[in-house]
């Protein structure tokens, strides 16, 4: 387990670009040491522009796409190429430029795909994914932080939150549409090397200020087993 550190950025574009540069970073020097790389997306505003800047990158290609593994850290459980689909914004964003081999995106299935709208059985087959992998410690993993302080789907006060056990959950009536998600554990979030907490705006400040602070929320739990950087902008750290 690692202390959280902070890395405070001017503003989202600065955040966006900060990000995108380290990630690049830390895929070479995984790959450099390992042969491979494994991370962890996020949904959401900030996660979405890091895929941006990524794409936007002219460093992006010293990184050997076809060696890296992605995975999600939640799904919001919709019909595949759904536009609300963390999957579906990440290849518009990044992943359909990039040389990916297509048995490394592991995907959270859709709500109309193998598992149909049976979104325990997706959940399942997203842990035995990992299970098939060796459960890999993620070299990064991504979260945005939401304005009450969750990651992934994981929710203050929603009963995900306290989940103990097993790598992945189904959850249901999450406070943040939509309200069927599949989501990584605490456990699993905790088996990354890496964990980049991901906030800008003023909109975060509070939930920033309480997780780093001693508030019980879920963006204060996590942590990586060697590094927990939170990457803010200015508006975001404002109330720390
Ligand atoms: O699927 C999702 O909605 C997410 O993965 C979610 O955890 C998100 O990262 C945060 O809500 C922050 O989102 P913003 O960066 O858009 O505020």
């Amino acid at each position: 387990m690692s202390a959280p550190e902070k890395i405070i950025l001017a503003d989202g574009a600065a955040l966006a670009n900060a990000a995108a540069a380290r990630l690049i970073t830390e895929l070479v020097d995984a790959q450099a040491a390992r042969g491979q790389a494994h991370i962890v997306l996020t949904g959401g505003s900030n996660g979405g522009a890091l895929l941006k800047a990524v794409a936007a990158s002219p460093a992006r290609d010293v990184v050997d796409w076809t060696r890296v593994d992605l995975w999600w850290g939640d799904e919001r459980f919709l019909p595949a190429g759904d536009a609300e689909r963390n999957e579906t914004q990440a290849r518009e964003y990044l992943l359909d430029a990039l040389p990916l081999e297509p048995k490394r995106v592991h995907v959270m299935a859709p709500s109309d795909g193998t598992y149909g709208d049976d979104v325990d059985a997706a959940a399942a087959a997203y842990a035995a994914e990992l299970e098939a992998a060796g459960n890999p410690a993620f070299d990064v993993l991504m979260l945005g932080v939401g304005p009450d302080g969750h990651v992934a789907s994981l929710f203050p006060g929603h009963p995900g939150y306290a989940v103990t056990s097993g790598t992945v959950i189904a959850v249901r009536e999450s406070p943040k549409p939509p309200p069927v998600r599949i989501s990584l554990t605490l456990g699993a979030i905790g088996n990354a090397r890496q964990v980049w907490l991901l906030a800008g705006g003023e909109g975060k400040a509070e939930a920033v200020a309480g997780a780093l602070g001693d508030v019980d929320l879920p963006a204060g739990a996590v942590r990586g087993t060697e590094r927990t950087l939170w990457l803010l902008d200015r508006a975001a750290a404002s109330k720390l």
